[in-house]
């Protein structure tokens, strides 16, 4: 049995990392046009830095939850079986013991040098300024996936999608593509589908099954 499974925002929820439409959510608090788009960033390096400086920091102050755990044990106990796609940029799942895992938004303790492609391990507070390690550039930016921006890893996430026999969604929206049409791809290729969330997503519909309650408890409890 070959699983893709695709998680967001909800999965983090309970290590205390907020949700980005739920009431009180990151979009709440910020003008996504201004903090996750390269034009919010050409026009206000220094506002976008301080965003991610902020979640940098929440992210290292939180801790995987028995979703994430059971996740990785999943993995783990079917070698090569499961593939792990992820919209979030948090390193939950990697710290969890995910053997692997597809950011595909990319990952918040990553820095990215716009001029020439570089990466490195983000420092904790990145500024405007900050020079390229390796070309001096002061084109410093986070390593995540902007609107408006292609998702990393499409073509192996296309190609798990179409080799899958089950395809699972936990605690996604669905509001937000190409991930939320993920259900559709693997559906046209004959797997089956599970949507595992607080309530139902955008794309609920598209599902053949739901299991709906806090992730800590649905995701153990699917996995076991
Ligand atoms: C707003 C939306 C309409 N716009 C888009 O989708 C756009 C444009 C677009 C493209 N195609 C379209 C088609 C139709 C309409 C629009 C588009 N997409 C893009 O720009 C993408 C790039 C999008 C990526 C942007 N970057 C993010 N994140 C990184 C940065 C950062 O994090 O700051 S998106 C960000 O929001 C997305 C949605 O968030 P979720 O994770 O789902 O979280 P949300 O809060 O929405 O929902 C939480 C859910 O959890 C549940 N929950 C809460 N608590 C719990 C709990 N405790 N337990 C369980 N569940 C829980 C809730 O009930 C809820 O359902 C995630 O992807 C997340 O990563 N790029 C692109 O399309 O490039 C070209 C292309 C074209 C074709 C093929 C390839 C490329």
């Amino acid at each position: 049995m070959r699983i893709v499974i695709l998680t967001g925002a909800g999965v983090s929820a309970e290590s205390g990392l907020g949700t980005f439409r739920d009431v009180g959510g990151v979009w709440d608090q910020y003008d996504l046009a201004r903090v996750a788009t390269p034009e919010g960033f050409a026009r206000d390096r220094a506002l976008v830095h301080a965003f991610y400086n902020e979640r940098r920091a929440n992210m290292r102050a939180a801790r995987p939850n028995a979703a994430h755990h059971a996740l990785a044990r999943l993995q783990q106990a079917r070698p090569g079986a499961v593939t792990l796609v992820t919209q979030n940029i948090d390193d939950l799942h990697l710290r969890a013991g995910s053997p692997e895992v597809i950011a595909m938004h990319g990952a918040l303790d990553q820095a990215l040098c716009a001029a020439c492609g570089h990466r490195w391990p983000a420092p904790a507070v990145m500024g405007p300024d900050d020079p390229c390690p390796a070309c001096g550039a002061p084109e410093t930016r986070p390593d995540v996936v902007w609107f408006g921006e292609m998702p990393y890893h499409m073509e192996r996430v296309d190609r798990a999608l179409a080799g899958a026999d089950l395809f699972v969604a936990i605690g996604t929206s669905g509001a937000v593509y190409p991930a939320a049409g993920f259900v559709a791809e693997a559906a046209a290729h004959g797997a089956g589908t599970l949507e595992i969330n607080l309530a139902p997503s955008d794309v609920a519909d598209a599902f053949d099954r739901h299991h709906f309650g806090p992730a800590t408890q649905t995701v153990p409890a699917w996995v076991a």
